[in-house]
């Protein structure tokens, strides 16, 4: 996904949300409002911070002295938030990353960052989980790699079908987790187990 390359001013971006504001039957210039599109046009810079991100750059720095640890490596419950590419609203939910090294590991860390790199862009929950796995895929060429998501979309459960408490789930599984049976059943049943953090420690 490349950004667009004619990037539009502050003050056209401001000004598309002050339009946004006279269609939903407001009045831009009441107080209340004044600041409003500066405020959203700030709030962007933070939703989708990913476009300027490179994720493959993210995973540059890896560390080879781990005593030949070759077993799966997990981080879990990674909150995502991401915005839905069909009505530009908000996705929760939570991925969980896992990889078999081979010969390198990556700080962890990293893997949440990846995850916010292509989360804060415009997206579609399939390829939001597919591309954080082929990246992970293509530049630490693990033995390999499983990604989940699972998240609830606004544009279900405040508008439309009007569907709350529904999260999709979606998964990618790359090399041993797609071919090996073992390994991905070791994975889902980690993910099965209570996590050790779920106070949020
Ligand atoms: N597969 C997939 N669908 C999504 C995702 N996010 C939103 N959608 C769906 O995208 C579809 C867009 O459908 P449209 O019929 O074009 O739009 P709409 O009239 O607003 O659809 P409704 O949401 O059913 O009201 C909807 O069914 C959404 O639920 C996603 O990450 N993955
Ligand atoms: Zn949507």
């Amino acid at each position: 996904m490349t950004p667009i390359d004619s990037h539009p001013t502050r003050q056209e971006a401001e000004e598309a949300v002050r339009t946004l504001l006279r269609w939903a039957g407001e009045d831009p210039d009441r107080e209340g409002l004044r600041d409003t599109p500066q405020r959203v046009i700030k709030s962007y810079d933070e939703f989708f911070c990913g476009y300027a991100e490179d994720p493959v750059d993210l995973l540059r720095r890896t560390f080879s002295e781990v005593d030949d640890y070759d077993e799966m490596v997990l981080l879990r419950d990674i909150r995502v938030e991401s915005h839905c590419e069909h009505h530009m609203v908000p996705i929760i939910g939570v991925a969980h990353v896992a990889y078999l090294p081979r010969k390198r590991v990556v700080g962890i860390s990293k893997l949440a960052r990846v995850v916010d790199a292509y989360a804060r862009r415009f997206q579609i929950q399939e390829r939001l989980t597919a591309q954080i796995a082929n990246t992970i895929n293509e530049e630490l060429q693990p033995y390999g790699v499983a990604v989940v998501i699972e998240a609830s979309h606004q544009c279900m459960t405040t508008r439309g079908v009007h569907r709350p408490g529904v999260s999709m789930v979606t998964s990618r599984m790359l090399g041993t987790f797609r071919t090996n049976s073992d390994t991905r059943r070791e994975f889902l049943s980690i993910l099965n187990r209570p996590a050790m953090n779920s106070s949020g420690i």
